[in-house]
């Protein structure tokens, strides 16, 4: 796979005011889409653990953790992605008070991460048939937690499978939550927030909390590889 450009931090800082995730579409095409989706049962990918959604009250499906050294494609993807989301999430610490500020690169992060005992690698692929569903949740490893995440959608919603919507849903106080599905074709990224958001409020700046999961798949096969910068203990 050729180097994907990466996005303008300010167009995906824009989306995720406005709707609380931003869209990449078409990150990965639909060669690298099914090269990635195979590598779930390929023999050939090496994975650090297999988890069993259901067996935890995570839901219904299954996911795998890549082992390190990352597959090229997902190492690539971790490192064209991170710089424009660390000044995302830079502008995000300027806003709100007691938030930490990000290093420039992913190799940085990485560093850090380590020195704070979180050395697993993140990145997972995770796989849904029929009546499977991803409850809500929060991708949260360690102390360390970089405030954004993707997941890549890699197989074709109305083709492949029905169902199986992503869904955001944000908290804010005194409000009651708010729900969006968000709309995705194969290959295009969703980028969200892993725990909390700010959102302009009367006086400044406040935390939304988020959430985010995968409604039930109603027919044929729905497979994502999901992006998460910060390691894990
Ligand atoms: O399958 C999905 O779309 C969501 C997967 C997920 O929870 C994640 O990537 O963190
Ligand atoms: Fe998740």
């Amino acid at each position: 796979m050729s180097a994907i450009p990466p996005p303008p931090a300010d167009a995906i800082l824009s989306a995720l005011d406005r709707d609380g995730h931003a869209v990449l579409p078409a990150l990965l095409d639909a060669d690298a889409c099914a090269t990635v989706a195979a590598m779930f049962d390929d023999g050939a990918t090496a994975f650090r653990s297999t988890v069993i959604m259901a067996r935890h009250g995570y839901g219904q499906g299954e996911y795998r953790y890549f082992a390190r050294p990352l597959p090229d494609m997902v190492q690539q993807l971790r490192e064209t992605l991170y710089p424009p989301l660390a000044a995302v999430a830079n502008v995000w610490a300027d806003r709100l008070a007691g938030l930490r500020h990000w290093p420039a690169d992913h190799t940085a992060l990485a560093a850090e991460c380590a020195a704070a005992g979180q050395t697993r690698p993140t990145p997972l692929l995770l796989r849904y048939g029929p009546g499977d569903h991803n409850r809500l949740h929060q991708d949260v490893y360690g102390d360390l937690v970089f405030p954004l995440q993707l997941a890549v959608l890699l197989d074709a919603p109305g083709r492949d499978f029905e169902g199986g919507e992503f869904v955001l849903v944000e908290g804010r106080a005194r409000m009651q939550s708010r729900a969006r599905v968000v709309p995705l074709r194969r290959g295009d990224a969703v980028v969200f927030p892993v725990r909390d958001r700010p959102v302009a409020s009367a006086r400044g700046w406040s935390k939304a909390v988020m959430r985010h999961g995968v409604a039930d798949i109603r027919y044929g096969q729905r497979r994502t590889l999901g992006i998460i910068f910060h390691d894990a203990r």
